[in-house]
């Protein structure tokens, strides 16, 4: 099931045993080492409290670092208040008995080295950062339900080569070859637009007339996909109905929902980076990237602020020129847990919607916007996580990373049904004592399950989910259950706890068909001064989606504070129409 292959080159340092990569990697970390304190007693807690910021940022998710460190490279006096330890939110990474393990996925986007897309790469860069990176050979290997076409189940790899991929599904589905090509070229031709824009704020207007002139085929391009789902494009393309099952599984491993459910923006980003930058995994885990942001920002007289639980946004009467028609207030500054308040000419959100406007605003505030945001989108499921040290001889050599697997296509959205591996130790073995990988199995799983149990009862229900989960592995990898040495179970009340995020939610989906990318509320919101930013924003959930939508947020705001040109006459009538498009959908 786990095919062998070749591969060399930029690969050469993945077979954990070999002692040329466990040589390369030392190099790499001696190069490369953050000087971010490893004891989090050393990270602050404390910042000015008698200043008038120019953001406060309210959670240091990628989403809200990515905001700060464009922000205070633009000379900005930024405060970041992260309730948590460490940075990094879903993004960010712990240690346990010689492991370093991701808090969530490790498989990243947008950490290549050309075009303009590379948005992780550039959000780095902007508080003069880079980091090491080790290329993955495939994004992802799919083990696919049995059918009368492949009655040992669908067996796909996503090669970073895209000719290869190509070759390989079109191999699977003969009569459709044609066809996959044609889906998947149309997805280049977003993603080639995409990687041809500057990314900034779709919301200033300036900025987007700015790249009409500079590149109108591909700004056109992207309107004409503004408001379409992939599943049509799929559509028009491909008939075998398993590989249109496909297809959604394609898109749901990212986005939580089907094809028809996904915005063609969104599925041109993710299914053409893969192959372009390709995905690259973050010598030293994936919270060191949210560790050199922190390094970043600071270095520039941002200040990042642990144990910081922000209770409160504190709002008070506006001018009433706003563009909306609802009763105007302004959000100027935060109250804290323990009493301390922080003041802002802009106060950005890194938590969720729901979280920000029903718990730090309170109902009774709730604008109009946002009570038809809720009609939109729904929270989406939260994950349970099993991160596992393994003794490394229970992965046969050239396994991949990332593996998804689906039992049968009923079950592929069902609570616990898709199953998702990641093993980033195959690509930096120092995340694992010598001899030892990482596994963490992970699959989308809701709050409801866990609630309204003693301690003892969640507890022996999370061994006993696990062990099933375990069990259902063994088809990937024989003997994983007699290979385990370490296990950590955590359930959406575990994300709920440690993330601050409602219900342990990984993000907002559509609860209709969305209007393509236009449905998603960009950064603004319609109270005065107050800015979300994260995956309750466009694009939405992902690393590279979040980090997209800090350089929008620091863009917006950046104009709203005068520090960069911008339209505001324009500006008005701009965000009605915006809204006047979205409310329909
Ligand atoms: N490989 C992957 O693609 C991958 C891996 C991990 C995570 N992710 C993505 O990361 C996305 C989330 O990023 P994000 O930046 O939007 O959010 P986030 O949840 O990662 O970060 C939000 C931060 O805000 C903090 N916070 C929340 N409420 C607070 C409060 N009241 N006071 C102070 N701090 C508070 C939290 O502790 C957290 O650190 C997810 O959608 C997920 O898709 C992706
Ligand atoms: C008018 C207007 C508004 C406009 C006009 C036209 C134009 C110019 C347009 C433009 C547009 C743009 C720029 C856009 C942009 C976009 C973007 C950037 C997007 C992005 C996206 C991204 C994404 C979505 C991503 C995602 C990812 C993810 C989620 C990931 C995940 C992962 C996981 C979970 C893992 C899995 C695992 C395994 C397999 C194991």
């Amino acid at each position: 099931m786990l095919r062998a292959r070749a591969f060399s080159g930029a690969n050469a340092g993945r077979s954990s045993g070999s002692r040329r990569s466990l040589a390369c990697n030392r190099f790499i970390n001696a190069a490369f080492k953050t000087p971010y304190p490893t004891d989090t007693a050393q990270l602050p807690t404390e910042a000015p409290t008698d200043v008038v910021y120019d953001a406060v940022i309210i959670g240091g998710g990628m989403g809200g670092l990515t905001t700060a460190a464009k922000l205070v490279a633009k000379g900005a006096k930024v405060v970041v208040l992260e309730k948590y330890l460490v940075p990094g939110g879903s993004a960010a990474h712990y240690k346990r008995e010689g492991y370093t393990f991701d808090v969530g996925s490790s498989m990243m986007f947008g950490f290549g080295d050309q075009g303009t897309t590379n948005l992780i790469t550039k959000a780095l860069e902007s508080v003069g950062k880079r980091m090491q990176t080790v290329p993955d050979p495939t994004q992802v290997h799919y083990h696919c339900p049995p059918s009368s076409a492949h009655p040992e189940g669908l067996n796909v790899q996503v090669w970073r080569k895209y000719e290869d991929f190509v070759a390989e599904l079109s191999a699977r589905f003969p009569a459709e070859a044609a066809g996959i090509k044609s889906f998947y070229d149309e997805c280049w031709a977003v993603f080639n637009s995409l990687n041809s824009l500057e990314m900034k704020s779709l919301e200033e207007p300036r900025y987007l007339m700015g790249e009409f002139v500079k590149n109108p085929i591909a700004c056109l391009t992207l309107a004409s996909y503004l408001i379409t789902n992939t599943g049509d494009v799929a559509r028009k393309y491909i008939k075998d109905p398993e590989l249109l099952k496909f297809i959604d599984l394609e898109c749901f491993i990212w986005s939580t929902v089907n094809a028809d459910m996904t915005p063609m923006i969104n599925a041109g980003m993710v299914f053409c980076d893969r192959h372009f930058g390709g995905i690259n995994y973050p010598v030293g885990g994936v919270g060191a990237i949210a560790e050199n942001m922190v390094d970043g920002i600071t270095e520039r007289g941002g200040h990042v602020v642990y144990k910081a639980n922000v209770k409160e946004i504190i709002t008070e009467a506006a001018d009433s020129s706003s563009s909306s028609s609802e009763p105007s207030i302004r959000a100027t500054g935060v109250r804290l847990a323990d009493g301390r308040v922080f003041r802002g000419k802009s106060i950005i959100s890194n938590a969720t919607r729901w979280d920000t406007f029903e718990g730090l605003m309170g109902e009774s505030k709730m604008p109009e916007s946002e009570k038809l945001f809720r009609k939109r989108y729904k929270k989406s499921p939260s994950f349970l996580s099993i991160h596992m040290g393994v003794k490394a001889d229970v992965l046969p050599p050239d396994t991949d990373v990332h593996h998804i697997l689906v039992e049968t296509w009923e079950q592929m959205e069902q609570p616990r049904g898709t199953l998702f591996v990641s093993m980033p130790s195959l690509l930096d073995p120092s995340l694992a004592p010598p001899g030892r990988h990482i596994i963490h199995a992970f699959t989308p799983d809701w709050i409801d399950a866990w609630q309204g149990m003693s301690p003892a009862e969640y507890e022996a229900k999370k061994e006993a989910v696990a062990d099933e989960i375990c069990a259902r592995l063994e088809k990937l990898f024989p003997g994983l259950r007699a290979a385990i040495e370490f296990r950590e179970v955590g359930t959406p009340r575990t994300h709920r706890r440690y993330l601050s995020r409602e219900d342990g939610t990984y993000g907002p989906i559509p609860s209709r068909r969305p209007l393509g990318m236009l449905s998603m509320p960009f950064n603004s919101t319609s109270v005065q001064g107050l800015y979300c930013v994260g995956d309750s924003t466009f694009p939405g959930q992902g690393v590279n989606a979040v980090v997209f939508s800090g350089f929008g947020c620091a863009h917006r705001v950046a104009v709203d504070l005068g520090m960069e040109p911008g339209w505001p006459a324009v500006d008005k009538a701009y965000a009605g129409l915006l809204n006047y498009v979205r409310d329909r959908s």
